[in-house]
């Protein structure tokens, strides 16, 4: 198999977002969750390696990527993408340029771009600040989040403690001129000794352009939409090899649970909408902290296993800062994803077969502790949200894996019932 386009994806959310934005082309995609081992061989002709490294330490980043780049590199990838999240979430230390940089140099690349747009989402960038709807990142609801809290919305201003060199604007302005403006615009910055670039974008036409301009770059880095234009481009400048194949459609018995450990705006509205439809259980850091998992699990064992299900963690912002200042930032994080990783290890023993998980984060740790390697991608259940699939010691389950604000507020029953109508 020769791979046209290898991706690296900073947390599992985002990359089954990316997963489904290429798969609308048809072309086959691969998703394989933690680095691959050496001896794996490429599947599809679009590889997407799913890490959980948005906020570890930097080296340990930086390592994960570069492992994973150069598994891609031997695969045959000859086009890179570095996927992060659509509001650019980072730490203050922050991934995002170490990880570029670093790939950088291991690809030999002179130049990236960096852009998160996603208008499907709302996430849009004009004059190099990202608002989410009509709100810059700042003024969001990504100014609380949990673990990487966003109090700018200048994209250049975040980015440019991160890298090393200078980091340069490509406005609307010169993308609304196209394709060619927008290459002797990159260029000039080139000659300028300019190798970071955040490049504007507010729609799905200005990705378009973006995509053929960037074409001959050996990385690009951005949220999900950027890569969208990409399998026609290649496949019309003859790059993809093999064949378009159908949506993925599995049956999956019956048992459904929803884990919720995102604490979005938009993750609140859904668990409260859902409240009513499934028997449930709030997990509550000081009473983990005391007392573990295993109240939790008990009761899950005693709800039958034809119930809706749901557990979460899901709080207001001041009721998450009231645990960070008790337990630690980390430790108040880590006792959730931890509590929620065995609670999905004991659903998935007692035959729950149809999974729902809110966040980024609380995904990765989910899916790392039901030993998933590999996800085929299904139908999407909202823009950037696909069901997807995973064989688990000879039985399918189906995982939903929903990034903190994406959906609807009825995500989490429109997500059981398309699955019901496949
Ligand atoms: N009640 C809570 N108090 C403190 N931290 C929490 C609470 N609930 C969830 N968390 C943590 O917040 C983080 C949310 O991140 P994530 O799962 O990536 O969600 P999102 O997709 O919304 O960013 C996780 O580390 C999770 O464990
Ligand atoms: O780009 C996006 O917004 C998503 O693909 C993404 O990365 C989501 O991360 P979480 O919000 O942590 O789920």
């Amino acid at each position: 198999m020769q791979i046209s386009f290898g991706a690296i994806a900073d947390d599992f959310t985002g990359a089954t977002d990316l997963a489904a934005l290429l798969s609308r082309s048809g072309w086959p995609v691969s998703l394989r969750l933690g680095l691959p081992k050496p001896a794996d061989t490429p599947v599809a002709p679009f590889e997407i390696i799913a890490l959980k490294i948005r906020t570890v330490p930097v080296e340990q980043a930086v390592e994960q990527a570069l492992i994973a780049a150069d598994w891609l590199e031997k695969a045959g990838a000859k086009r890179f993408y570095w996927k992060y999240c659509s509001t650019f979430d980072s730490t203050a230390e922050g991934n995002i340029g170490p990880v570029s940089e670093a790939l950088m140099q291991r690809l030999g690349a002179s130049q990236t771009i960096y852009c998160p747009a996603f208008p499907e989402n709302g996430r849009s960038i004009f004059m190099g600040h990202l608002f989410v709807g009509e709100q810059p990142l700042d003024e969001s609801p990504m100014k609380d989040h949990p673990l990487t809290p966003m109090r700018d919305s200048s994209l250049v201003r975040l980015l440019s403690p991160q890298v090393t060199s200078p980091v340069g604007l490509a406005n609307r302005l010169v993308v609304a001129k196209g394709v060619e403006a927008l290459r002797d615009r990159l260029d000039a910055l080139k000659n300028k000794g300019v190798r970071h670039v955040v490049v504007d974008a507010v729609a799905d036409d200005d990705l378009a352009v973006i995509a053929e301009a960037t074409m001959g770059f050996r990385l690009v880095t951005g949220g999900s939409a950027l890569a969208m234009p990409l399998p026609k481009l290649l496949a019309d400048a003859g790059e993809l090899s093999g064949s378009r194949g159908h949506e993925t459609q599995v049956r999956v018995a019956e048992g459904q649970i929803v884990l919720s450990g995102s604490c979005s705006a938009m993750t609140r509205k859904q668990v409260a909408r859902y409240l009513p439809h499934a028997e449930s259980y709030k997990l509550d850091p000081l009473i983990l902290a005391e007392q573990g998992v295993e109240p939790a699990l008990d009761w899950l064992r005693s709800v039958s296993i034809d119930r809706a299900k749901l557990v979460y963690a899901t709080a207001e912002p001041d009721e998450v800062r009231n645990y960070q200042q008790a337990l630690g930032v980390e430790k108040s994080g880590a006792l959730v994803e931890e509590a929620l990783a065995r609670i999905a290890q004991e659903a998935s023993r007692l035959g729950v077969s149809r999974f729902v998980v809110a966040g980024g984060e609380t995904s990765g740790a989910v899916v790392n502790a039901l030993g998933v390697r590999q996800l085929s991608i299904g139908k999407e259940i909202a823009p950037g949200v696909p069901w997807t699939y995973a064989n688990l010691e000879g039985r399918t389950i189906a995982l939903a894996l929903k990034s903190g604000n994406f959906g609807a507020e009825d995500f989490f029953a429109q997500a059981f019932n398309l699955l019901e109508a496949s």
